[in-house]
């Protein structure tokens, strides 16, 4: 495929046709019903966010969803459980389809959709979109990091929280792409621990910018953005360690005071946070739980990698059939069951703070 004239193309090796924005949203139309859920939890997230809702955020599912099947029975069992908690907890299921890499490694559904390295993007597309309406179907609201800066035109309609991973988060284009985003979008610190670099973000994400992207038809364009006022960081820890303990919260809000921007974070429950081990998940949860009901109100969100079946398995391109249903191929998630009694702690943790600051008031 490189072209002949020695200079333009030499290292291209392919290049194959794409499917619209316009075009896979018309295949696959949000419906009235999926665009309420998008527009009432966009705004319920905003309000937590904001303080004006005394729930906590929960955003938790797969840290990657590799099969659509096992990701839409999550879904469900989530939407009820959801449905249990809702006085309490915002909740948005994880749906990533999209992994950013350490070095190598499967990037997610949307760039390899049969995990066997044919890297069918448009049928990626195509399925990401069809799960994520699915899930919009039961009335649970979705959450996806972007990491391509073309793939929001395809899905975003469908997102009602977003982040941007550790690797990205002093990305210029990301925080370009984050200020036109038309949801909330979390920002981690990054994988070495610096969360001036996610407060930078936040600010940067918050102002308006102007850049080149893609149309609704795939046309290349120059796109002005608004700013978007929702962006918060994320603490995911780091290869250093942890950092939810309340020091270390308090010492990033104190960094958001300084940069002019609101006092809220969420915490990773995963990653850094529990050194990518999947039964140090619930400790954090339960750290966060007992410091909310003792009346903490800088974190007002956590995030959670849970999955049907707990724990991780490793994935050989061509060989998906031999894969465990409902169980990780990137990192380890909590079960459902552990999940369950994680997400009802921390609405116990909630409901008490609520009821203390009632009688507080009185
Ligand atoms: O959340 C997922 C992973 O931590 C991230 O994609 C990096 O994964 P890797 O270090 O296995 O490439
Ligand atoms: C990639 C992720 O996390 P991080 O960017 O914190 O490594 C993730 O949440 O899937």
């Amino acid at each position: 495929m490189s072209s002949t004239d020695q200079v333009h193309n030499q290292r291209i090796a392919g290049v194959r046709p794409m499917v619209s924005p316009a075009l896979l949203r018309d295949e696959l139309p949000l419906t009235d019903a999926g665009r309420a859920v998008v527009v009432q939890s966009r705004t319920a997230v905003t309000r937590v966010l904001d303080g004006a809702d005394d729930r906590l955020l929960v955003v938790v599912g797969p840290c990657s969803v590799h099969d659509p099947a096992a990701g839409l029975e999550y879904a469900r069992r989530l939407a009820a459980l959801s449905a249990e908690l809702s006085e309490d907890l915002c909740v948005v299921m994880r749906v990533y389809f999209e992994k950013p890499r350490t070095t190598l490694g499967w990037k997610g559904l949307i760039n390899d959709p049969n995990l066997d390295g044919s890297f069918d993007v448009n049928h990626g597309l195509r399925a990401a979109r069809a799960l994520l309406l699915d899930i919009l179907a039961l009335g649970l609201p979705v959450g996806c990091e972007f990491l391509d800066p073309i793939t929001p035109q395809y899905i975003a309609d469908t997102v009602s929280w977003g982040s941007i991973g550790a690797r990205t988060a002093q990305s210029q284009v990301h925080r370009q792409l984050c200020s036109g985003l038309s949801m909330p979008i979390g920002i981690k610190n990054s994988t070495e621990g610096d969360v001036q670099a996610a407060v930078d973000a936040v600010k940067a994400a918050a102002s308006s910018h102007v850049f080149p992207g893609v149309t609704d038809d795939g046309l290349a364009a120059i796109f002005s953005t608004s700013g978007n006022p929702d962006c918060h960081v994320i603490l995911r820890g780091s290869s250093a360690g942890p950092n939810y303990d309340r020091a270390s919260v308090e010492h990033t809000l104190a960094r958001l005071d300084s940069a002019g921007l609101p006092g809220r974070v969420i915490v990773d429950g995963s990653h850094g946070n529990s050194g990518k081990d999947h039964l140090r998940q619930p400790t954090v949860a339960a750290d966060i739980a007992a410091r909310l009901a003792a009346g903490e109100r800088g974190v007002v969100g956590l995030m959670l990698e849970s999955f049907l079946v707990p724990g991780r398995q490793e994935l050989t391109l061509g060989e998906a059939a031999s894969l465990t249903y409902g169980q990780s191929v990137t990192d380890a998630c909590m079960g459902w069951d552990v999940t369950v009694s994680v997400l009802r702690d921390l609405a116990a943790a909630v409901a008490s703070r609520r009821a203390d600051s009632l009688s507080g008031a009185r």
